[in-house]
């Protein structure tokens, strides 16, 4: 039985008032799947404190390559877990593009992340240009095979996101989606088997209530990695409650 798994990403987006209404919102929801919030992180400690006796977790947008040291702006990965978070969201298309991180400095936080107990995101996905140029697996398999060689897969989740997908409105299509899951599955398998069918798999790009149900109902996909619709307290409960339990 696979993990079925939601997590919000708040991006640059959201204030205290949110993180009380969404606490509250969750308080009283029924939802099968584990939820993830992953709020900018001058947040994480009043989330973490609001959330202890509810069945959420918190999670970090990002975390520094470094350890500790004289690196001003930077957050280490044992000080999310300090604080209390469980899972950190690594090598987000939005830290690839307008941060340039690549994938050996993507391999290196996880592993720091890992090392600090926490659960690493690994976040994968094509541009609209490669996958038109039919390069989309190609592009998933190099992001994935730069982390997978010295990996924890105890500690792994990964997530889809096809960069065209995200805050556009466009979301994959149900097939589209699982294709490529599918075949991060099998992927997967030729470094861990067992560690590829226990693998959780989110879907993440424009998933909203509307089209949620239809996403998580794939084969190989466990949940989802949400933007825009997690600032809203009634979209993100009714995605959370879409996946299958
Ligand atoms: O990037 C995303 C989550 O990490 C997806 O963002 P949207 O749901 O706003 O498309």
């Amino acid at each position: 039985m696979r993990q079925s798994l939601v997590i919000a990403n708040w991006k640059l987006n959201g204030n205290l008032k949110l993180v009380d209404d969404m606490v509250s919102a969750l308080a009283s929801a029924r939802c099968s799947a584990d939820v993830v919030i992953c709020p900018p992180a001058p947040y994480l400690a009043a989330l973490e404190t609001a959330t202890q006796r509810l069945n959420i977790e918190v999670g970090g947008q990002n975390c520094s390559v470094y350890s500790n040291g004289a690196y001003t702006g930077e957050i280490a990965a044992e000080m999310l877990a300090e604080v209390g978070c469980k899972y950190v969201l690594l090598g987000h298309s939005e830290r690839r593009a307008l941060f340039a991180e690549d994938d050996t400095l993507i391999a290196k936080k996880v592993q720091l992340a890992q090392q600090a107990g926490l659960t690493a995101v690994l976040c994968v996905g094509e541009t609209l240009q490669q996958r038109e140029a039919g390069k989309t697996l190609d592009v998933v398999k190099a992001q994935l095979s730069a982390v997978l060689n010295d990996v924890d897969f105890n500690r792994l989740v990964v997530a889809y996101e096809p960069v065209w997908a995200i805050g556009t409105g466009e979301t994959a299509t149900p097939e589209q989606a699982q294709e490529v899951h599918a075949a991060i599955r099998q992927y997967v398998a030729t470094f861990n088997t067992d560690a590829a069918s226990k693998l959780a798999l989110l879907y993440g790009g424009s998933v909203k209530p509307e089209n949620a149900e239809i996403l998580f109902a794939q084969d190989d996909i466990d949940g989802g990695l949400i933007g825009g619709a997690s600032l809203n307290t009634d979209q993100f409960l009714a995605i959370c409650s879409a996946v299958k339990g």
